[in-house]
């Protein structure tokens, strides 16, 4: 056997790292709301996959309501799906019931952190307090380690656990309230992350220094991290792959540099060309990408969900299309996936190549 051929058989023969996080055609709507209470109806998700493997950064992003926060609800069992499958670990969560499912909760293999810390940190209790809570819910950590788990999260993420422990959440600083949520977060030692929005109530300086830390607790503690945002900036330096969701749909996923580097769907092309700030390949302006104004009405449901925004749609798209597999480990949900740029004028672009 040449040398070549030793390396190929080495490599042929590492099996692929399964996912941690396997979501496949998950669909949730919410209860229609009770009467004069208007929360909302309609589906939140719908058919949506997405795979996280151990130690990557995984980005979430998307407009207002397009489910995001649905997909880690659901991830975590606080909203039942209408359809799909959530294997996390190899496990079938829809097949958790009742104590099963509170043994999982409690067992903090995932965990939730919140976009204001303020909020979700319970004002009476002190930072030792408040990082220790979800080591007693999950109680697998001996009473007498406990004290020590605390202190140790806190040095992760940098804070002096002499100095913060008896103090509470209103004498902290934003930066130093959200490090606590991450504290309290990682007690468990969880597998995998959800950061709700974690950098978006925050100063710039504090956001580098939250996203840097996210960063680096999944390379010390192995840590898989799911970062949802509605900006692309936060996501652009850290994330390893991108998911892009529009109305409950996710329309685009891939690697972070392919996704905003060269969108293959006209919507991640708007939130890119919109987000001036992020690395990209292409230069291409929002109003390229926007419909003429008087073009074809497009019924509310049924048709391509992007349609109604969408300068390239034509007549496939009164069908909603399914993903399909594009370059690499991309992939788009649309008729015109990454064609849609032949249609724009070389002066309409200066590609940077
Ligand atoms: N508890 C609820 N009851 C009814 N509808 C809900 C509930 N929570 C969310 N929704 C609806 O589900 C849809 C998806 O909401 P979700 O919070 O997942 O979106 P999101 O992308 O996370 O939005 P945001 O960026 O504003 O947090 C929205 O239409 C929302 O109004």
């Amino acid at each position: 056997m040449t040398a070549t051929q030793e390396v190929s058989a080495t490599v042929e023969s590492t099996p692929p790292v399964p996912p941690l996080l396997r979501v496949t055609g998950l669909s949730v709507s919410y209860a229609p709301p009770r009467k004069g209470v208007n929360l909302g109806t309609g589906a939140a998700l719908t058919d949506a996959s997405l795979e996280v493997r151990p130690g990557e950064i995984v980005g979430i992003v998307g407009e207002t309501g397009s489910g995001k926060t649905t997909l880690a609800r659901a991830t975590v069992g606080l909203v039942r799906p209408a359809a799909g499958r959530i294997e996390f670990a190899g496990q079938d969560m829809g097949g958790l019931r009742g104590r099963a499912l509170r043994d999982f909760r409690r067992s903090g293999q995932v965990q939730l952190v919140f976009q204001d810390p303020l909020r979700s940190l319970d004002p009476d209790l002190t930072i030792g307090d408040i990082v220790r809570e979800p080591l007693d819910v999950a109680g697998t950590l001996p009473r007498r380690e406990r004290a020590d788990r605390v202190a140790e999260s806190l040095r992760l993420v940098g804070l002096d656990p002499e100095s913060v422990t008896g103090r509470r959440p209103r004498e902290l600083s934003g930066g130093q309230r959200q490090r606590v949520s991450l504290a309290r977060a990682i007690s468990t030692r969880p597998q995998l992350l959800f950061c709700d929005e974690p950098v978006s109530a925050l100063d710039v300086s504090n956001r580098n220094l939250v996203l840097n830390l996210l960063d680096r607790l999944r390379t010390e503690l192995g840590l898989a991290v799911v970062i949802i945002a509605h900006d692309l900036s936060s996501l652009a330096g850290i994330a390893d792959r991108v998911a892009v969701f529009y109305r409950s749909r996710v329309v685009e996923q891939g690697p972070v540099q392919a996704v905003l580097g060269r969108p293959a769907h006209p919507y991640t092309g708007l939130l890119t060309a919109s987000a001036p700030s992020v690395v990209r390949v292409d230069r291409l302006r929002p109003e390229q990408l926007r419909p003429e104004p008087g073009g074809r009405e497009w019924p509310a449901h049924g048709v391509c969900v992007f349609a109604p925004r969408c300068r390239f749609a034509h007549d496939a798209c009164t069908e909603q299309p399914d993903p399909v597999p594009l370059d690499g480990e991309r992939e788009a949900a649309c008729h015109v996936a990454g064609r849609w740029r032949e249609q724009l004028t070389s002066d309409d672009t200066t590609d940077g190549g």
